[in-house]
């Protein structure tokens, strides 16, 4: 996003600079430390650095951008509520630095936990599995390939097959791949969930997903960075929210080997009616319900009969 070029400042202008930053972000109720994790992405200095100040007696400090442009940032981050990661243009995600753009969602902390969900699932599965079958895995609606990344990454020994619909996200998600080294791992389609993977039928060791959930009729009351700035075809799951995962519920089953993995996050309040739609479907057993880090139910978990 930024060029190789950088531009000098003095410690004590940009010392001057983050005391108004810190000051405009308490002022618009956005967190100070937002300003020093964009300190860390554009100016390369580090925690410890920020947290005692040293900076500020430095000559210089090199900028990935002038300081007039890094104030026109912060002014986009106060007035026109841009999330940090997408004025970086960068997200942290599980030990991942990942690329990011308002085309893909900002992969969220409490996903993170889908792929320790998966590892736990896999090591615990079926033996009609048989441990030397070639795994395949898909992430539908990859975004920006967060999740496809993290399985590739968590079973060295399988192909990840990433899809979403919007040809942009898959740019991204392509680039972040190709950045970390597993662009040979992971295969990348344009289309709309397990429509482009018609010849995997009865293949899937899992199925991962983080799907639009949100109802329709929520999304504009969402925090303006969200309503504002993400893609609502990341957020809006339509009416009651559930339209997407109905859609994985019903046509999983045919691309998943038997035993094989279904997992989805889901918006709190979702648990009960996704368990629901899991065992009408049939095809389904050991349903669970597992909550994030924070104690909320944000993942369904069940495996293919
Ligand atoms: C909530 S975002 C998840 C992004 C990423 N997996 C993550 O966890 O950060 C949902 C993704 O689903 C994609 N999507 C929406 N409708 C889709 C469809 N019909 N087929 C495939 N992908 C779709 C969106 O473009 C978006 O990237």
């Amino acid at each position: 996003m930024y060029s190789p070029k950088t531009w000098a400042v003095s410690g004590q202008e940009l010392w001057q600079w983050r005391d108004e930053a810190c000051a405009a972000a308490t002022a618009a109720a956005i967190s100070s430390a937002e300003v020093d994790w964009l300190l860390q992405e554009l100016a390369g200095l580090d925690r410890l650095t920020l947290r005692l100040e040293s900076f500020k007696h430095w000559p210089q400090v090199q900028l990935r951008l002038s300081l007039s442009e890094l104030t026109k940032l912060w002014q986009k981050r106060i007035e026109a509520r841009v999330p940090v990661q997408y004025l970086a243009g960068t997200a942290p995600w599980r030990q991942f630095n990942l690329t990011v753009s308002p085309a893909v969602l900002i992969p969220r902390p409490e996903t993170e936990l889908i792929i320790d969900l998966a590892v736990v699932a896999a090591q615990s599965s079926s033996p009609e599995l048989g441990s030397s079958a070639p795994e395949v895995w898909a992430d539908l609606g990859t975004g920006s390939g967060a999740i496809a990344i993290g399985l590739a990454t968590a079973f060295p020994k399988a192909t990840v097959y990433a899809v979403d619909c919007s040809p942009d996200a898959i740019a991204v998600a392509q680039q972040n791949a190709t950045e970390l080294g597993l662009i040979d791992r992971i295969q990348f389609f344009q289309g709309a969930w397990f429509q482009p993977l018609n010849g995997l039928e009865g293949q899937l060791r899992g199925m991962v997903s983080n799907p639009p959930y949100i109802p329709s009729a929520m999304v504009s009351s969402l925090q303006p960075e969200v309503a504002w700035h993400e893609p609502h075809l990341a957020l809006d799951g339509g009416e009651d929210g559930l339209d997407c995962i109905r859609h994985l519920v019903a046509t999983a089953p045919t691309y998943l080997k038997p035993g094989g993995i279904w997992l989805i996050e889901m918006m709190a309040g979702q648990a009960e009616q996704v368990v629901e739609l899991l065992e009408r479907q049939g095809d389904y057993d050991r349903i669970q319900v597992h909550a994030d880090l924070a104690g909320i139910d944000r993942f369904v978990l069940a495996h293919r009969r």
